[in-house]
């Protein structure tokens, strides 16, 4: 079943005095109960406005959709009332960082607790002495049911002493540690989808890949969905069931994680694929797409990636199509609708693009070492 369908989104930032940031333009993005979604790219390829699109927390965008649905109901149909509802109980937003969306002055297990509570499927008096105590006296009120689940969620997402752990503040912790501890708070209200917004990106690596095999062992346990964000594929091929990928706000490919790593179709993705090490050419080099994104207001018409793509042709200024590589698998690139198998060379010129676009063939050979 999909749980969250969302078709031609857009979000534009007004800006003063200039011109206003379309940071998502046509965006298409499914997903399936139970799954890990991955949502790839670059910085800057707007990853974090759609996330927060379907929190709606965007204040000030002015925000636009053909569908917009979680289990088939309009999110943006919802009352401010019923989104707290969905916040948290439906939907739980991870961060990147835990340091700023944890409040300094709660002890973790409060609050923890307190997503517990809010969510409301633990039976303990909430009378106004008891509530006062909670508020001011701070992971004192180690009997509560919810103390108690706060614990027991600690000791979930793999911290050892999540007893002790509970009465800490956040600035005491580890960085993973408190990771750790916005997952478990997540996961406190039972939501069916986690939004992860770069929940590892701070960590160093062994850090990051225990935290992300604990995010897929508790997704397969609850059964609960992830969209997770991360400009890393190699994440995505540890972690994810399925891709999209996005470049300067629109989707260039998306499909099953098998799908685009053994059979990439956008030359976007190909060129990232070059960025990880078990992807790479067999010469031993990293190479990054050479160049950088446009700013959303300078964004070329047609395809966005078109001046630093190898293959770049005339249609290229059109619209972006949408090409059916397989099933659930589809890119939108002009190279398909041109025949099947282009040929797209990130090592040599490319015929298409020495052909027609003589303003990017130095570009498909310069490569750049990113590590070693
Ligand atoms: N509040 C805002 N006002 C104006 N522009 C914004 C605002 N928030 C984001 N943008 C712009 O929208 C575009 C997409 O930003 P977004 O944060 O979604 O990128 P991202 O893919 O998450 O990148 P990163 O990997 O760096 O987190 C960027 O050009 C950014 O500058
Ligand atoms: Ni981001």
């Amino acid at each position: 079943m999909t749980l969250l369908d969302i078709e031609n989104l857009a979000v534009t930032f007004p800006v003063q005095g200039g011109p206003d940031v379309p940071a998502v333009d046509g965006v298409d993005l499914q997903v399936e109960s139970g799954e890990i979604h991955g949502l790839v790219g670059e910085s800057g390829s707007g990853k974090s406005v759609t996330a927060r699109s379907i929190m709606r927390l965007l204040d000030g965008a002015e925000v636009s959709a053909d569908r917009f649905d979680y289990r088939g109901e309009d999110l943006y149909a919802k009352s401010e009332a019923e989104m707290r509802q969905v916040r948290g109980d439906d939907i739980a937003m991870v961060f990147q960082d835990a340091l700023s969306a944890l409040n300094p002055v709660m002890t973790v297990g409060e609050q923890i607790a307190e997503v517990v509570r809010h969510h409301g499927d633990v039976d303990e008096s909430a009378g106004l002495l008891s509530e006062l105590r909670r508020k001011y006296v701070t992971g004192t009120r180690t009997s509560a049911a919810s103390w108690r689940r706060a614990v027991e969620l600690l000791e979930t997402v793999g911290i050892a002493d999540p007893e002790d752990v509970a009465m800490t503040y956040p600035h005491q912790l580890s960085g993973g540690q408190r990771q750790r501890v916005m997952i478990a708070s997540a996961l406190g209200g039972d939501p069916d989808l986690i939004v992860a917004d770069e929940p590892t990106t701070a960590l160093d690596v062994t850090v990051e890949a225990g935290i992300l095999d604990e995010l897929q062992h508790l997704c397969d346990e609850f059964g609960v969905a992830m969209l997770l964000i991360t400009h890393d594929l190699g994440v995505v091929a540890e972690t994810c069931d399925s891709v999209t990928v996005m470049y300067s706000g629109s989707v260039m490919e998306h499909g099953r994680t098998d799908q685009l790593f053994e059979n990439p179709a956008h030359p976007y993705t190909k060129g990232l694929l070059r960025s990880i090490p078990e992807q790479a050419p067999s010469d031993g080099e990293l190479a990054t797409i050479p160049g950088s994104a446009p700013e959303p207001s300078e964004r070329p018409d047609g395809c966005p990636f078109r001046d630093r793509c190898p293959a770049a042709f005339d249609a290229c200024s059109d619209p972006l199509p949408e090409h059916v590589v397989d099933d659930g698998h589809v890119t939108r690139c002009h190279l398909y609708t041109e025949g099947d198998d282009p040929e797209v060379s990130w090592d040599g010129p490319t015929r298409r693009a020495s052909e027609v676009n003589g303003a990017v063939d130095d570009r498909t050979t310069a490569t750049e070492v990113t590590d070693g």
